[in-house]
């Protein structure tokens, strides 16, 4: 189906359909993309570094890892997700440092415009139930589980 505020229009010059959009009153010749979607549900995992934005969790209260360390842990995390000897929502509880750790890394729901860019921009290229590759962003690398 079209996206919101999409309709088919005929152009009788051309002979052909078109789309156009009533609230933007931009028009093409090719169907808009309907996959984009409005707003996604994700759990994480999340390892801090000495340079992260708040190197501090309820985990750790001073976190002195390098940068390197902190992917080395992912990887590690992320090879057992994979090979099915461990779930994020399990990982994330004991070692995820985020709060959002106590609840199985789960973040909610969240639309465009609320996380770190990012995590946004791989949060919302993920299909429900894909799991990401490891993702910077200024709190440190995660991984990320796309639930809904
Ligand atoms: N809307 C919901 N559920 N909460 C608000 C999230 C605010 C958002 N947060 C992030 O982008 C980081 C990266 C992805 C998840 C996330 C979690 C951070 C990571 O830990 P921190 O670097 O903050 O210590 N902990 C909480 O915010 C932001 N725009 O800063």
């Amino acid at each position: 189906e079209l996206p919101a505020n999409w309709v088919i229009r005929h152009s009788r010059t051309y002979n052909k359909d078109y789309y156009f959009n009533t609230v933007t009153k931009e028009s093409q010749w090719d169907a808009p993309v309907a996959n984009d979607t409005e707003r996604v549900r994700v759990s994480h995992l999340l390892v801090k570094h000495a340079g992260s934005r708040r190197p501090s969790s309820w985990r750790e209260e001073n976190i002195t890892r390098s940068k390197d360390e902190a992917f080395d842990i992912l990887k590690e995390h992320q090879r057992k997700i994979e090979q099915g000897e461990e779930t994020l929502s399990a990982l994330a509880t004991n070692f995820s440092d985020c709060s959002s750790a106590k609840r199985g890394g789960d973040l909610g729901h969240f639309e465009r415009g609320q996380m770190q860019k990012p995590f946004e921009d791989a949060a919302f290229a993920l299909q429900v139930g894909e799991l990401s590759k490891p993702v910077w962003t200024d709190s440190g690398v995660h991984l990320i589980l796309r639930t809904a």
